[in-house]
């Protein structure tokens, strides 16, 4: 056998807490200064090699996907199920992601935009002025109509309504206690948590089945994506069962609905935490004019760098891993079959090197320089790289531009809030309270010439802020 990579004998408990159930992240990072960048640690869940060395992912995301299997299917089965792309591996994981790519390639995206505004603006509309309101309900709120409408393509208000309680239901039944520990998945005569995550799941997937049955027999040919999802056929002509459909759709929820919600959180965050970047935002905001086209808002190439900075900071999917079927070679360390790699956006987004300064929120870094695919991976990568990437990114450009084209807002409070584990996400740690302050005075052109010609520097590369303490996880849900 090569050589395995170094680490320590075990991880311990108060590590294993403090990583499972608060933040990986410290611990992780003592790791990396101990025993280099990537290195080799037996968690609960089986022994992981963890690496945030662009070199290393980039020999896992370029290897053949065949030589891995997916990690963790028994722990995350409440949530993405047994047959969903998120879980299947070889031809099967291949045929299901050419089937769901074409609701989420660019085309289909501008068809998503208006509806994505409405939603927000909705949302917004209930906010009052100087009232403070919780920013994260209403990032969860808006990410939760998008998929609703948008992905799952309900309409009407009422059935809008009983959808999106379900998928709330779906989402509270989710126990910590039987995410972690696969034996207390048990009926206990109908009474525990698991039965009723059961029973919210059959009550979403009636409403699911209902919808679709209602779709054949109206034979719609919506170009949402539950309509494309439809319409796909498999190489030999057939189409998705409704079976079929309802999995995968419950599993473009959980990807897509809290990891969405999460970073727009942030980016509300860091975005009135910083008022030059702030400022330079609504600068080229303004220049769209009033009412932009969502289309216009998704080509705003600061409004891009603001986004893929808020992910890059904070990225909500931490625990991506993959199981090596035989020994595979690792930049210089061999990892023995049947143990599991996981790139960490965590390590690897924190690196000086890449990021200076990586603590500071600073979106121009991403306009200055071009980050390969193994340097920035808030949405994984290889063959298994986030198939509603594109479709993140637009919803989130979208909906930020859409509220700070038309609203002041601040925060309620200074107070520094942490990056922790937030069920099978990371988010932060608190409501993310703001203020309203009122609708905003577009800038006239030229004010804008005069604010473009003076335009607002980003924060400079001062010394650190001390980082409050992250949270992260990898590996224990
Ligand atoms: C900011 C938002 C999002 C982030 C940070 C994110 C991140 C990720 C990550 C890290 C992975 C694992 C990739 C890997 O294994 O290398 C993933 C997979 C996936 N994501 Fe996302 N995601 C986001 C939004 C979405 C949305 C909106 C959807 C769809 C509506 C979606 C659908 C999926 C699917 C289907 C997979 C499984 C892909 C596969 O296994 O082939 N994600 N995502």
């Amino acid at each position: 056998m090569g050589t395995l990579p170094p680490g320590p004998k075990s991880l311990g408990l108060v590590d294993t807490i403090r990583a499972g159930f608060f933040s990986s992240e410290p611990v992780f990072r003592r790791y990396a200064a101990e025993y280099g960048p990537t290195f080799r640690v037996r968690s609960p869940n089986g022994v992981l090699t963890i690496t945030g060395d662009p070199q290393a992912i980039r020999a896992v995301y370029a290897a053949d996907p065949d030589e891995f299997d997916v990690w963790g299917v028994q722990l995350t089965e409440p949530v993405f199920g047994t047959s969903s792309v998120v879980v299947t591996a070889g031809a099967r994981h291949r045929r299901d992601r050419r089937l769901l790519a074409p609701p989420f390639n660019a085309a289909a995206m501008r068809g998503y935009g208006g509806a994505i505004a409405d939603i927000s603006l909705d949302v917004a509309s209930r906010w009052r002025p100087g009232h403070s309101f919780s920013m994260l309900a209403a990032t969860q709120a808006i990410a939760l109509d998008v998929i609703v409408r948008v992905v799952f393509g309900v309409r009407g208000e009422a059935r809008v309504g009983r959808t999106r309680e379900a998928v709330l239901g779906l989402i509270e039944s989710l126990g910590r206690s039987f995410m972690i520990i696969p034996a207390l998945r048990r009926d206990f005569a109908g009474f525990g948590p698991y039965a009723r995550h059961k029973r919210a799941a059959r009550a979403l997937d009636a409403l699911l089945f209902e919808e679709i049955r209602a779709r054949r027999a109206e034979g719609d040919a919506s170009q949402d994506i539950l309509g494309l999802l439809m319409s796909a056929r498999h190489d030999d002509g057939a189409g998705m069962s409704d079976v079929e459909i309802a999995d995968q759709l419950r599993a473009l929820l959980f990807a897509g609905h809290e990891t969405t919600a999460m970073s727009l959180g942030w980016a509300m965050y860091w975005l009135h935490r910083e008022p030059a970047v702030l400022a330079r935002l609504c600068e080229e905001l303004d220049a769209l004019g009033p009412a932009p086209e969502p289309d216009a808002l998704a080509s705003l190439p600061y409004l891009e760098a603001v986004c893929l900075e808020a992910l890059r900071i904070h990225p909500p999917v931490v625990d991506v891993a993959r199981v090596v079927k035989r020994p595979f070679q690792l930049k210089g360390y061999t990892v023995p079959a049947g143990e599991a790699i996981a790139a960490s956006p965590l390590l690897l987004h924190g690196r000086e090197d890449l990021y200076p300064s990586p603590q500071r929120f600073r979106p121009s870094r991403f306009l200055e320089r071009k980050f390969t695919p193994f340097e920035f991976i808030a949405f994984g990568g290889g063959a298994r790289r986030c198939l509603g990437a594109a479709f993140a990114m637009y919803e989130m450009k979208v909906v930020l531009g859409t509220i700070l084209g038309r609203y002041r807002l601040r925060l309620e409070s200074q107070a520094p809030i942490r990056h922790v584990r937030r069920g099978l996400t990371m988010g932060p740690s608190g409501d993310v309270a703001m203020i309203l302050e009122g609708e905003r005075e577009r800038a006239s052109a030229e004010g804008r010439a005069a604010a473009v010609q003076g335009s607002p520097a980003e924060p400079a590369l001062r010394p650190a802020a001390p980082q409050p303490a992250g949270r992260c996880p990898m590996g224990f849900s």
